[in-house]
Parts: structure tokens; C-alpha cells; sequence
């Protein structure tokens, strides 16, 4: 990995970001890079959109508990003003946020910020989610994580979501979503499928 390489310190700008499913450590990666960094005397700022309040109105929190203070924002426009004089930039949640988001964190590289990314890379379809895809592709250092398939143990690929709602942002956890590969996630979808024709030819 090429921060052992580097170091903590003296970095150029650059972009990380750090992607995957629900559950599969995005939020934990987040936070280790986050406490190196202040342990390397770098001044840190992290950033989450204000609309996430799951466990905490202010805090970056894991599924684990981990925590982090943050600072929640309404749009991306709002890094700009708030990030001036910081070495690292953290971005929680990241696949809420406008489209705005890929040029402030160009704009950041640029002017010699290193900005770590997480969030979501696909929503419960499976369809790559807000600026995540554009944000990988500009950037200079991509991690896929992966959370374990809850029913067969494989690398999960995708979130499920387990109930019927069929708004892209829907906040939640254990109760409305779970982590599957690729196999158990077409086979979850063909039964919810076959089931909903079931209940349709029913009415
Ligand atoms: N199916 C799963 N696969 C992997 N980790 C899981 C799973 N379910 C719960 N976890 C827990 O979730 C933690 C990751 O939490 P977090 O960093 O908040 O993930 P993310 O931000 O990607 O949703 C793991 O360390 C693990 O303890
Ligand atoms: C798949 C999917 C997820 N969400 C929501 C659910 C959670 O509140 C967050 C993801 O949090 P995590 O730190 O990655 O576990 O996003 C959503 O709104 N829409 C979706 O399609
Ligand atoms: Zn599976």
C-alpha cells in the first residue's frame, strides 16, 4: 500500500478513495487514515453530508462504534470555504453528496490537500451511486473493500436492501440492508421478483 512507501508527511495532493458495500470497513478505513494522519501532526478536517444522522447528528461513526468528530455539511460547495489550511481532508458518506463534490476535491488535490473519499460505490440495484464512479476515476489511489456475504460467506459485491421502499436514499442498517455477493444477490432478486408477479396476478 503507498502509504507505507511514503510516509505520512510531505504527501503531494492526491485523491484516495475508499469504496465497497455497506458493512465492509469504508468507515473504519476512513477513520485509521484520518488518525494516522493527526498523528503525524497533520491538521484534519472530515467532512459528512447533515442528512446522515443514523448514529450521530456530528460524529463519523463505524458499524463498529468507531468515532470521529466531524463536520456536517449540506453540499459540497461548503469544503471549500471550511477546508482552508488543512493538510487532509476526510469525506464520509460520500455517495450523498451533489456532483459538485469531484471538482472540490480536484480543486483540493491541486492546491496540495490529500482527500480521502468513502462511500457507497453502487445503490441497492446495483446502478454506481452519485459521484462515486467520477470520483474513482480522477482519482490517484482507489481501495475496494469488501463486507462478507451474510449468506454464504463469499466477498460481498452489493448491499440488499430487505425492505420495500423504493427511494434511492433511505438511511438505515442491519434492518434494511445486508451485504451478498453477486450469486446470493440474483438469487434474492429472481425470488423477489417471482414473488411480486405471484402477488400481482393475485389482485
Ligand atoms: N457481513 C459483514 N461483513 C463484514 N463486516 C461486517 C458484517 N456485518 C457487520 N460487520 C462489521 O462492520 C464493520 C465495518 O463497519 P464500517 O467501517 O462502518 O463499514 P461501512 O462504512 O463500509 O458500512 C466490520 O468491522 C464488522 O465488524
Ligand atoms: C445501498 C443503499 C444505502 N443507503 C444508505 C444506508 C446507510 O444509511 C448508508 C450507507 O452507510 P454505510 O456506512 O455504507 O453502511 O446509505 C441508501 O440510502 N441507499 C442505498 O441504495
Ligand atoms: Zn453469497
Amino acid at each position: 500500500m503507498t502509504e507505507y512507501l511514503i510516509g505520512e508527511t510531505h504527501r503531494p495532493g492526491r485523491i484516495e478513495v475508499v469504496c465497497g458495500s455497506m458493512f465492509s470497513g469504508k468507515t473504519e478505513e476512513l477513520i485509521r487514515r484520518m488518525k494516522r494522519a493527526k498523528f503525524a501532526k497533520q491538521k484534519v478536517e472530515i467532512f459528512k453530508p447533515s442528512l446522515d444522522t443514523r448514529y450521530s447528528e456530528e460524529d463519523v461513526v463505524s458499524h463498529d462504534k468507531n468515532t470521529i468528530r466531524s463536520t456536517p455539511i449540506d453540499s459540497s460547495g461548503a469544503i471549500l470555504l471550511l477546508a482552508s489550511d488543512i493538510d487532509v481532508v476526510g469525506i464520509d458518506e460520500a455517495q450523498f453528496f451533489d456532483d459538485g463534490l469531484v471538482e472540490v476535491c480536484n480543486q483540493l488535490a491541486n492546491n496540495g490537500v490529500r482527500v480521502i473519499v468513502a462511500g457507497l460505490d453502487m445503490d441497492y440495484k446495483g446502478i454506481p451511486f452519485g459521484p462515486i464512479p467520477a470520483l474513482c476515476a480522477i482519482a490517484d489511489e482507489v481501495t475496494k473493500v469488501h463486507a462478507i456475504c451474510v449468506k454464504c460467506g463469499a466477498l460481498a459485491y452489493v448491499s440488499h436492501r430487505l425492505i420495500h421502499n423504493d427511494k434511492r436514499v433511505l438511511l438505515g442498517e442491519k434492518d434494511e440492508y445486508e451485504p451478498l455477493c453477486r450469486e446470493c444477490y440474483q438469487r434474492s432478486i429472481d425470488i423477489e421478483m417471482k414473488a411480486e408477479a405471484a402477488e400481482n396476478l393475485k389482485l
